[in-house]
């Protein structure tokens, strides 16, 4: 492998993780404090966290906190005392969002313990009249041949991860308007034989609302059709990143499923029931919300995705996690970056971040020449990378 680049930081104004860090953090801190009426002490440390963030450096997590330790183990006292910009990018977001949940009093014995300050988002993502529309078009894809269900049902997954949960019936995908191709990477011919009819699918999803309803699909797909004989779903397990999924996004999912009309509420009650009867196991390990990437996967896990026919990987934080938050040549192979992982994987993720790899140089010339760097981050295009 050619020499490794470093991991990405934040330091670099004007770059997209500088961005990330000095506006969009302060935004949803903003956000956040105008979603619920919190009380003075929550305003307060509120206050405090968008004053660290923009001028101040990371601090420990209070003595009390249930997983200090677990912090400690993930790089807290190496960063402590450091710019939010001059530690890894992944480090310092997640760290935000547990701080911001730690200021909101999400871990804290009293009445906001426990209330996801991302959720008024969240539902007003999953009841969008848009919601029903494209739920409606379930109804058409029922009457389609199997090979072009199982298409449109993966692009949905994968369009999915841009909030757009548009069942796509080309292999395609959108047009985009330079017309560079939307699908930057397709090794979708490799993923359906690993389907094979038992096993396990585990599925490591990323946003709820209309990033997981499709994921949800896709799981519903694979039982129903005897692709696999279980299915593992991997949410965080507390509220991360603003969209990403929670137990609570899950059944919230299913019952906006269960209360749609025709082929959606049949697929919400065969999901009901498989979660029900074992098929499908719901996880939400710390490990999926932790600042480092999947190369240092516990134990526990690893045997997971050891033992399953497939880990399909949602997203772009987790495909970040996957091949390593680095500035990659963009044609540095995916199989190599991704040899660590214990079993077969396979990456859905809309580009929203500056790291890419297993791109053909031809891609990535025709890509840069139509839009500079933009493509990378601008989440207008998309790939499906497997490695066997
Ligand atoms: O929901 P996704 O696809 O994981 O995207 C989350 C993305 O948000 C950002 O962190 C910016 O906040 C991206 O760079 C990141 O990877």
């Amino acid at each position: 492998m050619p020499d490794t680049p470093p991991v990405i930081l934040g330091d670099e104004p004007g770059s997209f993780p500088h961005g990330v860090l000095a506006e969009r953090h302060p935004a949803i801190i903003r956000q956040v404090r105008d979603a619920f009426p919190y009380d003075p002490e929550r305003q307060y440390a509120l206050d405090a966290l968008l004053d660290s963030c923009v001028k101040g450096v990371i601090e420990p997590l209070p003595d009390t906190a249930h997983d200090r330790e677990r912090w400690t183990a993930w790089g807290l006292d190496t960063h402590t005392g450091r710019s939010w910009f001059d530690v890894p990018w992944l480090w310092s977001e997640s760290y935000f969002y547990r701080r911001l949940l730690d200021a909101v009093g999400y871990f804290t014995p009293g009445p906001w313990q426990g209330i996801d300050p991302f959720r008024p988002a969240k539902l007003a993502e999953l009841d969008a009249p848009e919601t029903d529309a494209e739920l409606a078009a379930l109804d058409d894809l029922e009457t389609r041949p199997a090979a072009e269900r199982a298409t449109a049902l993966l692009h949905g997954s994968l369009w999915g991860n841009r909030a757009d949960l548009g069942f796509r019936l080309s292999a395609e995908g959108p047009a985009t308007t330079d017309g560079t191709p939307a699908l930057v990477a397709d090794d979708s011919d490799a993923l359906w034989p690993l389907l094979t009819g038992t096993g396990t699918l585990c599925l490591i999803a990323d946003n709820a609302g209309r990033e997981l309803v499709p994921d949800l699909l896709l799981v519903d797909h694979v039982l129903t059709r005897r692709l696999a004989g279980r299915a593992v779903l991997y949410v965080k397990p507390y509220p991360y990143y603003v969209s990403d999924a929670t137990p609570a996004d899950v059944i919230d999912a299913l019952r906006r499923l269960r209360a749609a009309p025709g082929a959606a509420a049949d697929c919400g009650r065969r999901l009901w029931d498989a979660l029900a009867d074992g098929r499908l196991a719901l996880r939400a390990h710390p490990f999926a919300a932790a600042p480092l990437p999947f190369e240092e996967l516990p134990a526990d896990l690893r045997a997971e995705f050891a033992a399953a026919t497939l880990t399909v990987v949602k997203g772009d934080l987790n495909y970040r996690r996957l091949v390593g938050d680095r500035r990659w040549p963009p044609t540095t192979p995916f199989t190599g970056l991704t040899a660590h992982f214990p079993g077969p994987v396979a990456a859905l993720r809309t580009l929203k971040s500056d790291v890419v790899c297993g791109l053909d140089a031809q891609t990535e010339a025709e890509l840069t020449a139509a839009e500079g760097q933009r493509w990378r981050t601008s989440g207008t295009h998309a790939l499906i990378q497997v490695r066997t």
